[in-house]
């Protein structure tokens, strides 16, 4: 049996968010005691909350809204590497990994283990690391931090090139427990008509039958 590995960040009040950006919310609109028969939901919350990914329109007034996104790139085959302790991740980080045929590629820094708070400082990827994944048939890049660009960061370079490589951007995921190696993704996010980003479900599934097939 191919194994499910969930590297999504669970969503409840407690989630941590972007500073100053809406808190996670769920609660009940009906109980069962009010309606006589179901609970009913709503929740609040960033599109930027937890394991998300970001569409254009997130930093580009003219950008593809969600439901314009092509899901091709958030499902199939991705690598996960592990580059941890380092300040920032360009094509120097990446020299001697092969990406000869990967699409999809996650990187574990683990500079986000204890997600009870905002990170003060993330390793940020170089602007010209787009370039260098798109040469090499990268669509799209994920982290586990809250940006691929620095926190304070306006002008968010990394953001506008990957998304001028056509590269796109997964966030917020969980990777401590993931050895490196080949996977698939599954991360789509919801059909959000006018949304500049999207909270996914993310998962990888292991590329090699389990024993017990
Ligand atoms: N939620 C925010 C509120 C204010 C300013 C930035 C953010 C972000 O989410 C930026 C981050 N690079 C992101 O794409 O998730
Ligand atoms: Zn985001
Ligand atoms: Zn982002």
């Amino acid at each position: 049996m191919k194994k499910i590995i969930d590297i999504s960040q669970p969503l409840d009040h407690r989630t941590v968010v972007w500073p100053g950006d809406t808190p996670f919310s769920y609660d009940l609109t009906w109980t069962t005691q009010d309606s006589g028969s179901v609970n009913v939901g709503q929740i609040q919350m960033s599109t930027h909350t937890g394991t998300h990914i970001d569409a254009p329109f997130h930093f580009n007034d003219e950008g593809q809204r969600v439901i314009q996104l092509d899901l091709d790139v958030y499902v199939g085959d991705a690598l996960v590497i592990h580059l941890p302790k380092t300040n920032s991740i360009g094509p120097k980080e990446l020299d001697g990994i092969d990406l000869q045929g990967i699409t999809r590629l996650l990187i574990r820094t683990d500079a986000w283990t204890d997600r009870r708070v905002f990170p003060s400082e993330i390793p940020f990827l170089e602007p010209q690391l787009a370039g260098y994944l798109a040469d090499r048939g990268i669509r799209l890049v994920g982290v586990d931090l809250p940006s691929v660009d620095p926190l304070d960061s306006k002008e968010l370079s990394a953001h506008h090139q990957l998304s001028a490589y056509g590269i796109a951007i997964l966030e917020g995921i969980v990777l401590e427990h993931v050895q490196p190696g080949a996977y698939e993704l599954i991360a789509l996010p919801l059909a959000l008509a006018e949304a500049d980003g999207s909270p996914v479900r993310a998962v990888l599934r292991t590329i090699r039958d389990e024993k017990g097939g």
